[in-house]
């Protein structure tokens, strides 16, 4: 069975393993993989603590950038009440595995699949055993792999080396994974970067997808992202209103803000905490008064 994981620090991107391969994730090549984020793995953490509201919220710009860049996005999910002849040879490690109770099969809420996403059954380490995921990827003419979820040394890697083996170039997003341990997590790292995939860091990942000039937040733009983040019109949205109030959640405001910094903006979310409105976003960000 899987025992209780205790809470770590999420690896950050300093003490990332150097990569041996030199790929550049492309937007048009890439497809973005969530792990097997089911509740019923998470819920052997403690998910308020240390990795997994860091792996939560990277995960979540992860997701709004690949939606919004036309990134395709596939999740992995287990099914519950597998029979032994299904299950086979994992009876042998891990038990009986997930029960077919929603609150154990369903994808995190916080990272839900939405319409448009793929949800690939998962019935081994890797994904690409019994599923679709490679003629799924030929198909839609990618051949880059985005991986997150948990937990990095079981199936995230196992999953990158298989993509490796069938000519796919794998990403494994190192803060935006979780696994039974600090050691397992980096051990999973260094072989990945040693062996058979490329590992990098979330901020680095969406601004290395983020055309040049893409990263253009004018004022127009800007208030085009936040109006669409508290279901206004663009127009209705004041320079003073508090967007706060408007119903801007936190979870949401540190999305964006990371997706703001991979486009280099100088903006921190204490900023905008701060001073929660369009105007004080534009003289954060040095981008004058609003339009
Ligand atoms: C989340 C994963 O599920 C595997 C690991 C532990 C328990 C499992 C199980 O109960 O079936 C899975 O085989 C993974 O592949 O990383």
């Amino acid at each position: 069975m899987i025992p209780r994981l205790p809470s770590y620090p999420m690896p950050q991107p300093s003490a990332f393993p150097g990569n041996r391969a030199a790929w550049t994730p492309d937007p048009q090549r890439a497809a973005l993989l969530v792990h097997d984020l089911q509740s019923y793995f998470l819920n052997f953490y403690d998910t308020t603590q240390p990795p997994i509201p860091d792996l939560i919220r990277h995960v979540q710009a992860l997701l709004d950038h690949a939606r919004r860049a036309g990134i395709p996005v596939v999740y992995t999910a287990q099914p519950g009440d597998q029979t032994p002849a299904d299950r086979a040879l994992l009876t042998d490690f891990w038990g009986p595995g997930l029960r077919a109770e929603d609150v154990q099969t369903r994808i995190h809420p916080a990272v839900a699949p939405q319409p448009g996403d793929t949800v690939l059954t998962k019935w081994r380490y890797s994904a690409f055993k019994r599923s679709p995921l490679e003629e799924q990827l030929r198909a839609w003419g990618r051949d880059q792999l985005l991986i997150c979820g948990v937990y990095a040394h079981i199936g995230c890697l196992l999953t990158a080396a298989e993509a490796f083996m069938l000519d796919i170039q794998a990403f494994l997003i190192g803060d935006a994974l979780a696994d039974f341990s600090e050691a397992d997590h980096l051990q999973a790292l260094r072989y990945g970067a040693a062996r058979c995939a490329q590992v990098t860091g979330t901020a680095a990942l969406l601004s290395a997808l983020t055309p040049a000039g893409a990263g253009q937040w004018t004022p127009e733009r800007l208030r085009a992202e936040l109006a669409r983040h508290v279901d206004l019109d663009p127009a209705e949205l004041h320079d003073d209103d508090d967007l706060l109030a408007l119903g801007l959640d936190s979870i949401r405001l540190m999305v964006l803000v990371d997706t703001w910094q991979a486009d280099g903006l100088p903006v921190t979310y204490a900023d905008v905490a701060a001073a929660p409105t369009l105007r004080g976003l534009l003289e954060r960000i040095g981008a004058g008064a609003p339009a």
